[in-house]
């Protein structure tokens, strides 16, 4: 088909990162997602729907458009116009990996807008050297939990099946955290024993996760690289990374750099009221109003549907007006 005529339809999860310790290396997809439409014309016109958008360029400035760009120069065509349509429920800046879903979410669509030339690897290449850790791209693209490293040239990953008997409540504070400021307050040196703490508890965890050891949750989510130089810019999340266990959570951590934070919940559990109550109020008695959500893990990870440029059967106003699980 003429790149011209092509017009994908891309819906990419959300993600949570490090799940405690396993810092820039552990991500695992959830059921909130963000939606890009894409096409090649003759004048670019980028369109964002839903409150999550605030601030969001849409000139050619916008990460959705410059990722695109970028995959259409590896791919060595020029497509410099395009007609971009984005829709997210994923928040801004609060640890939900809302950047990586943008970048995810535009090599697919350029990929699929040009034919899709460029393998999976080659956009998680592409992704992890745009975000600079692979935990949140690697959970968007792949979806599910995605155990990943990078070594500053290459990523690699394991896609691990969510066990399904894992939910997951988010707490999202009402103020923003970037990823970027969150990172500067981490110490540049750390000792031999944080690292020796972080790679055995990280080891415990996936090895829990995958074997279904959900007993072992609890203590696996430890972390001494970043969670304890994160905690004075998120008030609460001390005492509900020490406590939520205690009111029904089988692991908690700060999601990605935060503020959110991240419960473990089995989901059978009876204490789920029990542990909302928890970190509402103790996000409260911090003078911090905050959104609770339960979420799932996302499996399949990014979903690319093709159209062509006239389909008009289902646009990206109507999956808005439909509400968000279309
Ligand atoms: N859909 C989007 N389109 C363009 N830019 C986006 C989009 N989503 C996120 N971003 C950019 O990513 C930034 C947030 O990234 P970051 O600080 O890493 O937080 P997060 O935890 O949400 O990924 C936003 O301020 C914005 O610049
Ligand atoms: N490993 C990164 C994850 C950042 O995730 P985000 O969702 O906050 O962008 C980190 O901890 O800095």
């Amino acid at each position: 088909m003429d790149n011209t005529k092509r017009k994908v339809r891309v819906k990419v999860p959300a993600s949570t990162a490090n799940l405690g310790p396993g810092f820039d290396t552990l991500g695992m997809a959830l059921d909130l997602y963000a939606w890009i439409e894409m096409s090649i014309v003759e004048e670019t016109r980028i369109t964002l729907y839903g409150d999550q958008m605030n601030g969001v360029p849409t000139d050619k400035s916008n990460l959705v458009y410059e990722v695109a760009q970028m995959v259409f120069k590896r791919a060595g065509v020029s497509h410099p116009e395009l007609e971009i349509a984005m829709y997210s429920d994923i928040p801004l800046t609060r640890g939900l990996g809302s950047s990586a879903s943008a970048i995810v979410g535009a090599l697919a669509a350029a990929n699929g807008v040009i034919g899709s030339p460029l393998s999976d690897d080659e956009l998680f290449q592409m992704a992890t050297e745009l975000e600079q850790h692979p935990d949140n791209v690697g959970a968007s693209l792949f979806g599910g939990l995605v155990v990943a490293f990078w070594d500053g040239t290459r990523a690699e990953h394991i896609r691990v099946e969510p066990n399904p008997q894992l939910e997951v409540l988010v707490a999202i504070p009402h103020f923003q955290l970037s990823t970027e400021k969150a990172r500067g307050v981490l110490p540049r040196q750390q000792s031999l024993e944080n690292a020796v703490f972080n790679v055995g508890h990280s080891s415990v965890l996936v090895a829990a996760l995958c074997t279904g050891r959900l007993d072992m949750i609890a203590r696996a989510m430890k972390d001494a690289l970043h969670q304890p130089y994160r905690a004075p810019l998120v008030p609460g999340l001390a005492k509900i990374l020490a406590e939520a266990t205690n009111h029904g959570a089988l692991g908690v951590a700060l999601s990605g750099a935060g503020p959110t934070m991240l419960a473990l919940v089995d989901r059978s559990s009876t204490r789920k009221a029990e542990l909302e109550q928890f970190m509402l109020g103790t996000l409260r008695q911090e003078g911090i109003e905050a959104t609770l959500m339960w979420l799932n893990p996302d499996k399949p990870g990014v979903q690319v549907e093709t159209l062509t440029a006239e389909d008009e059967r289902c646009t990206l106003l109507e999956i808005v007006k439909g509400g968000v699980n279309a």
